[in-house]
């Protein structure tokens, strides 16, 4: 082991240093925090990183424990550069309590430290025995306590437990002593309140991502002649403004005290670094075969996943009036769409002119024949109707000439008729055409004379229909891609908030340290949402097929099936919006923008063969294109996978899926 790190240029400090930064630089874009950052934390030490807000503290933290990559630099921990495989770092060998709490607000004290406890690898024995070790140490009010009452007063844990126990700075002070006593553990300490470091072994005064010292507070106060950290911290930023930024070449090593150094010295160099399990874990790591530790690291681990899909779990039992919601939804959404898409209208006020006085009154054996559950027809006199019209009340005006049947009757009787009898044997009609509806009386008037005239002479007959119903509506169309649809765009909208959310609040990275990896998170992701997009589909299918009557010819197996696959497309392309973006608004502006090109280019509403061209190729990429055409042909069709436009649905969906699993990953990880 010591041969490979000399090997790797590491020298010897890096032996007993159970933390080494050298010249670490870290950017976020153009911004650059960390610049040539060098650090060195001791075994057993408590070591202080004292700095302004915004120095970059919290960088090199994440840097340190793996979460965060550098850009230039080596940093070693725990003898070895973090993140490396079959390393516990991150993972057991590290602990992270991020600034903001990063608790979970549906948890009990007990779940969260149950939690924590199991994704950083503690046995249930262990965890059992370290919660009581925490209750009795903090002093801490029932474990059956939510998190979020506890906010509520505004108390979290650490403050809850500083309210009931004023001398509790001294005591975790001393507890901090305690555990780093035998020099298996080291710890880090930030904080921009200076003086709160004071009783560290060492610190690390941090200005505009460099280290302007590094030594024991004493060491640092005596070598200045000032009592406080602060006014070290001011001179040194002083000297560090005159002399341009080069505030660090006062090496750490040289502020370091002969005790320090002496401690180092007396430290025995063959001792391990690391705990007892972690050294174990280390040997055994080296006894194995590199491919081995390799898969070991990348292979999720059903613990994590586990513990994180219980996470969940609780955290919806906890929020039960949301799940009702989150189960309803898509009822409630497919129910709407069948109400009141595809129906036709009823009562349409119709103002109706008929200046026909004598003659055999074809007028009125046409107006019997026009939809007369649809419209409701209003006899007026001219001026009436249209008065009435441009006042709104009525969307249509039909008019009838004084000698409209016996013109008709010319009309269809003689070969050639002048302008007049055209004129006078034709129904006339005024339509308001500013609602989508009235172009359904439109053509529904077209329709009706159609009938009326070519009835005389020929027509078609429409035989049994090869698939589907005679009185197949707009609605029947729209369904499957509609349930596709809903249930795609209902697991977007929980996966891509969840996810932010709890990167938002710290707990991402939280678990991220404890070892938990992104396909981990993400795995545990998919399979919760699964159980509630289950359960939604189980309820929408029910709704569709005994309350709507929608008819279903296909295997049942196939359509959920096909269904359960959509929601997982969702599921995955909502974990792509959350790792690629950060806050709520904008995850949620990137799953509603999508909605609407989607639905209608995918020909869920409408056609695809009704699309233009250029378009039409971009349409038959989308997920739910031919998965929509798919459903289509097992439920109306009775279709299954032997047929090229089922399966082909099938392969489509699954392929996204892939994608955007995928995409997800490699955002995350190019991200940290
Ligand atoms: N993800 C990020 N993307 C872009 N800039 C970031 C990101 N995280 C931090 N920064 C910027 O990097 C700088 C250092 O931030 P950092 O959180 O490391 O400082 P800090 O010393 O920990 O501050 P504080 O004590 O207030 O948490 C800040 O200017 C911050 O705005």
């Amino acid at each position: 082991m010591m041969k490979q790190d000399v090997e790797s240029g590491t020298t010897l400090e890096s032996v007993t240093a159970a933390i080494q930064c050298r010249d670490v630089c870290r950017s976020y874009g153009k911004l650059r925090v960390l610049n040539d950052l060098n650090l060195t934390v001791l075994q057993g030490q408590i070591y202080g990183l004292l700095g302004p807000s915004g120095c970059g503290k919290t960088t090199l933290l994440k840097c340190i424990v793996g979460t965060l990559k550098i850009s230039r630099g080596h940093i070693t921990v725990l003898g070895k550069p973090p993140a490396s495989p079959g390393h516990g770092v991150p993972g057991r060998m590290v602990g992270y309590m991020p600034q903001d709490l990063a608790l979970y607000n549906e948890f009990t004290i007990s779940d969260t430290l149950w939690f924590f406890g199991r994704i950083h690898g503690l046995s249930g024995k262990e965890t059992q025995t370290r919660m009581q070790f925490l209750i009795d140490f903090l002093d801490l009010p029932q474990k059956s306590i939510l998190i979020r009452k506890l906010r509520e007063q505004k108390c979290d844990l650490w403050i809850w437990a500083r309210l009931r126990n004023t001398a509790l700075d001294t005591l975790i002070w001393q507890h901090l002593v305690e555990i780093v006593k035998d020099g298996q553990v080291s710890v880090i300490i930030t904080t921009h309140y200076i003086e709160e470091a004071g009783q560290a072994h060492v610190v690390g005064l941090m200005r505009n991502g460099r280290l302007l010292a590094e030594a024991p507070p004493d060491a640092l106060m005596t070598q200045h002649s000032v009592t406080t950290l602060e006014a070290v911290f001011l001179q040194l930023c002083e000297s560090s403004d005159q002399t341009g930024h080069k505030p660090c070449t006062s090496s750490p090593q040289d502020l370091r005290t002969e005790d320090s150094q002496s401690s180092e010295g007396s430290r025995d160099e063959s001792r391990p670094i690391l705990s007892e399990a972690a050294t174990s874990s280390t040997q055994d790591s080296e006894l194995t075969p590199d491919w081995k530790v390799r898969a070991w690291h990348i292979t999720p681990k059903w613990r994590n996943i586990t513990a994180l899909m219980i996470k969940t779990m609780v955290r919806m039992k906890r929020l039960p009036g949301f799940l009702c919601f989150q189960f309803l939804l898509p009822v409630i959404q497919i129910s709407l769409m069948c109400l009141c898409i595809g129906g036709d209208p009823r009562g349409i006020p119709v103002a109706v002119v008929n200046n026909e006085t004598s003659g055999d009154f074809y007028s009125r054996t046409l107006l019997s024949f026009l939809d007369n559950s649809s419209i409701q027809q209003v006899e007026l006199s001219h001026a009436e109707a249209f008065a009435g019209a441009y006042d709104g009340q009525y969307w249509a005006i039909i008019g009838f000439g004084k000698n409209f049947s016996s013109y008709l009757m010319k009309r269809i009787l003689q070969p050639r008729v002048t302008r007049d009898i055209v004129e006078g044997g034709s129904v006339h009609v005024w339509l308001d055409l500013t609602s989508e509806f009235l172009l359904w009386l439109r053509s529904s008037f077209h329709q009706k004379q159609e009938n009326f005239t070519l009835a005389s002479r020929w027509r078609f007959f429409f035989e049994e229909p090869i698939y589907g119903t005679k009185n197949t509506d707009f609605t029947t169309f729209v369904t499957p891609g509609a349930i596709l649809s809903i249930t795609f765009y209902l697991a977007v909208g929980l996966t891509a908030l969840s996810f932010v959310l709890e990167r938002k609040e710290g707990l991402l990275d939280r678990c991220c340290v404890a070892g938990v990896s992104c396909l981990e998170t993400m795995l545990a992701h998919l399979f919760s949402q699964l159980f509630i997009i289950s359960v939604q589909i189980s309820l929408m299918l029910l709704f569709i097929f005994l309350v709507f009557k929608v008819p279903n010819e296909g295997p049942l197996v196939l359509v959920i099936a096909l269904i359960v696959l959509q929601g997982v497309t969702g599921i995955t392309f909502g974990l792509v919006i959350s790792a690629a973006i950060d806050d709520e608004q904008s995850a949620n502006q990137a799953a509603l923008g999508v909605f609407y090109p989607n639905l209608i280019i995918s020909g869920i509403i409408w056609p695809v063969e009704c699309i233009p061209y250029p378009l039409r190729y971009l349409s038959l990429v989308l997920p739910q294109t031919y998965a929509s055409e798919a459903l289509r042909c097992i439920m109306y069709r009775g279709w299954d996978l032997s047929r090229m436009m089922v399966w082909r649905g099938f392969v489509v969906t699954l392929g996204w899926n892939t994608f955007f699993l995928v995409l997800a990953m490699v955002i995350l990880k190019l991200r940290t």
